[in-house]
């Protein structure tokens, strides 16, 4: 079952949720206004008719935001969702059903349907993420980090694999302060404890450590990423409940010369199967962007990308 939803917002930029009505699935829940496709709809003019059905407006512009492919158990469905951009009218409830409007900090995803939550984590995400390289010379790395975050990046990965334990402690602190500075989040690669202890905003697993957690190691107030690299991976990360993936290598990355690449199709297959936000990484560069969201991407993540 194809399944077409709008994230629409006001003019303070609250989101627009509808109750799903008695007797249907997932009766109760809160959801995004929108419906099934039709035959012989593409999903653009099915949601633009769902959303005049049901809240009386007209859409002008949408861009999609993700798409999740989820297993109820009773029925399969794809929840392709589109963030609304432009609209005529006032949303009113057409069909009977309860609206209510929600800034986007409020919703935690209770009482929304489980495959609306990956859909909460593609709109607090950002497009870009960059993940450091290793800070061997620390003031030099500091200044780098500076340009990054003015260049408005907002979501960072802290990577110390080959700097000492002494170094990177000593490190921490200060690039958490000019995050918070920056109103970015820091993501600490691999180190679960050191993340906690600082109070960084999450951790980015390794693929070798996602693939030994069985269940999720952090509360789910704090972001946790992983990097993949194929379906297992993808499927592993799903399972333990990971906010977010890295998808690599798309292309050919400075980084890992030798590793063979996916290309944007082979991403894209692989994205199609990922009900959570995906990052390409792998030999690209900012311009690759649109290409990466066309392919289903939340954006692109990089090291050389963002810090060179
Ligand atoms: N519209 C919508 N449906 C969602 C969301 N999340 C989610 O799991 N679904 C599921 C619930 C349903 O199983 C399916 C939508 O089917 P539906 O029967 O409500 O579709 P509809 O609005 O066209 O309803 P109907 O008039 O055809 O009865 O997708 C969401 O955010 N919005
Ligand atoms: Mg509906």
């Amino acid at each position: 079952m194809y399944v077409v939803a709008g994230v629409i917002r006001d003019a303070r930029g609250r989101i627009l949720l509808a109750q799903r009505p008695p007797g249907k699935h997932l009766a109760g829940l809160w959801e995004y206004p929108g419906g099934k496709l039709e035959a012989g709809e593409t999903p653009e003019q099915a949601l633009a008719r769902e959303l005049h059905e049901e809240l009386g407006i007209h859409t002008t512009a949408m861009r999609r935001l993700i798409r999740i492919p989820w297993h109820y158990p009773d029925k399969d469905i794809v929840l392709d969702v589109f963030d609304v951009l432009a609209y005529n009218g006032e949303p009113s409830s057409c069909e009977g059903q309860q609206l209510q409007w929600h800034a986007l900090g409020e919703l935690s995803g209770a009482d929304m349907p489980p495959a609306d939550r990956p859909v909460l984590a593609a709109l607090k995400l950002p497009h870009e993420y960059a993940i450091s390289p290793e800070p061997t010379n620390p003031a030099e790395f500091l200044t780098a980090l500076d340009r990054v975050l003015a260049r408005g990046v907002r979501l960072v990965q802290l990577r110390g694999k080959t700097i000492s334990r002494e170094l990177l402690r000593e490190l921490v602190p200060v690039v958490l302060d000019r995050c918070r500075a920056a109103n970015a989040r820091l993501l600490l690669n691999g180190d679960i404890a050191l993340a906690q202890e600082f109070e960084l905003d999450g951790v980015h697993l390794t693929s070798a450590q996602l693939m030994q957690h069985s269940s999720r190691p952090l509360p789910t107030e704090q972001w946790l990423a992983a990097s993949c690299h194929d379906e297992a991976e993808l499927q592993h990360a799903m399972a333990i409940g990971v906010d977010f993936v890295t998808l690599s290598p798309v292309s050919l990355a400075s980084s890992h010369p030798h590793a063979p690449v996916m290309g944007w199709e082979g991403f894209a297959a692989l994205c199609a199967q990922a009900a959570l936000p995906v990052y390409a990484l792998g030999g690209l560069r900012s311009a690759d962007a649109d290409t990466a969201r066309v392919h289903g991407a939340q954006g692109i993540a990089g090291i050389s990308t963002f810090w060179s």
